[in-house]
């Protein structure tokens, strides 16, 4: 069956900014202080996206999210009108002010977990958004997020969209940055990989010591059961908790899949050649399984969490070969770009690097791969999804144009407190939901 990958990459919203919110996350909390600026975020955003739709690959944009979240402040009792709320809340609580402010929902590879139809036994593609319990201010992204999946995958004889998981530690869900699909190709069956960090149940599974575990196994095996995937497609592998101790908060800083390659580092798993092995076994394609591990050696953990190495994309070429979209980071890190080099002359797929600069989004632990979700879909999928989320030559610069004319080029925690700020963001959003076709998607639209 004719099927492909597209990327739904996250729009950098108009409030990103340095908060410090994400313990367990080491670019997030050394950059607390520092000054953004979401002009130049959403710009390095868009850049890739339009260099990923020039190479010929399929390439959507998921709107952000409407910030400040002012219901969320009201919920934690501060009254008045907007304003009020928001100068309530910069006097008593900064903290919860930056929460409400954060742009992190442009982090979509963690806004939920597809699971497309040649896995699942309805034949129809799941969606679930992840609950994100483990930070506040991520807390607060799943409703928006799935209003949003629903306007881009608008149709019920091709798409199911299921409601996030309880609102839980016991549920903590990351979405897709914890999945991966092993495939022969984009149009064969596939094994979904689920990565965990702890259990909820099970006290004989060890989670780590200093940092949180975001994902629970039982939080996948929901996610399985929901999207109904045939029983022989799903396996769970749990995260080695040591390296979530160095900063790895989440599988996709560690490995990434693509088709039929894995690339991740020596130390990814608990248990690695046992867990390597589950995977060769349950692979169900009829190609080799090319697993490259990257050994500590060349790469350590600490070199791969400052990198992003892991957070590339993989991404199939027409010709058949695979491309690693990385990080600037990667270049300038000696000891990953020498092993970069080495893994394109490897006998596996992966034969060409294409370097970004992300820099506004790696400051706050989000690297190319954090910035999309993935969804394979069918010609005659493709052809259901909003046609307006896509991304074209036109897109891109009606984008453009609407970031040049809304986007500030600077942003501290006085100007999170400046109530203009509010109206600033909804006339920008207002605009960008016309632009997208995306309806009243919004709280303030209602
Ligand atoms: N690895 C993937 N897939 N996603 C990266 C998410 C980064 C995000 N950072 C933040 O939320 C920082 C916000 C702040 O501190 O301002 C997080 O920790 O959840």
């Amino acid at each position: 069956m004719a099927s492909l990958e597209v990327n739904f990459d996250g729009l950098v919203g108009p409030t990103h900014n340095y908060a410090g919110l994400s313990y367990g996350n080491v670019a997030s909390l050394n950059n607390a202080d520092a000054v953004s600026n979401p002009k130049q975020a959403a710009l390095q955003g868009l850049a890739k996206m339009k260099a990923m739709h020039d190479m010929g690959l399929k390439q959507g944009v998921f709107a952000p999210h409407a910030r400040p979240d002012v219901d969320a402040l009201r919920r934690l009792g501060f009254t008045g009108n907007d304003s009020q709320v928001i100068n309530k809340a910069a006097k008593e609580s900064p903290v919860l002010l930056r929460a409400v402010y954060s742009a992190s929902a442009m982090w979509t590879a963690n806004a939920a977990t597809v699971s497309p139809s040649l896995d699942t036994q309805d034949n129809k593609v799941h969606f679930t958004a992840a609950n994100l319990n483990n930070k506040y201010h991520r807390s607060l992204e799943p409703q928006t997020t799935t209003a949003l999946l629903k306007a881009m995958f608008n149709n019920n004889d091709y798409f199911v969209h299921h409601t996030h998981l309880p609102e839980q530690p016991f549920f903590g869900d990351e979405g897709a940055a914890n999945h991966t699909r092993l495939c022969d190709s984009h149009g064969s069956k596939g094994l979904e990989l689920f990565v965990y960090g702890a259990s909820s149940l099970n006290n004989s599974i060890q989670g780590p010591k200093k940092y949180p575990a975001r994902q629970t196994l039982e939080a996948s095996q929901a996610i399985a059961r929901l999207h109904h995937i045939n029983h022989s497609q799903a396996i769970y592998i749990q995260q080695n908790p040591e390296v979530i101790d160095q900063g790895v908060f989440h599988n996709d800083v560690i490995a990434v899949g693509n088709e039929n390659v894995l690339l991740c580092h020596e130390q990814a798993f608990l248990d690695q050649p046992s867990a390597l092995d589950k995977i060769n076994r349950a692979y169900i394609g009829d190609k080799p399984l090319h697993i490259v591990e990257v050994p500590t050696q060349s790469v350590s953990v600490e070199d791969a969490v400052k990198s992003y190495l892991f957070n590339s994309q993989l991404v199939s070429l027409e010709d058949g070969s695979m491309m690693l979209v990385a990080p600037e980071e990667c270049k300038n890190n000696s000891n990953v770009s020498q092993y970069i080099e080495s893994l394109l002359s490897m006998n596996n797929p992966v034969n060409t690097v294409k370097f970004f600069d992300l820099r506004q989004s790696m400051q706050n632990g989000g690297g190319p791969a954090c910035l999309r979700l993935r969804v394979a879909l069918t010609e005659q999928e493709l052809a259901q999804v909003n046609p307006e989320v896509m991304m074209s030559d036109d897109k891109f610069s009606t984008l453009i144009t609407w970031v040049d004319k809304h986007y500030r080029d600077k942003l501290t925690d006085n100007d999170l407190a400046d109530p203009q700020l509010i109206v600033e963001t909804q006339t920008a959003l207002d605009e960008l939901t016309h632009i997208l076709a995306l309806g009243s998607v919004y709280q303030f639209q209602r």
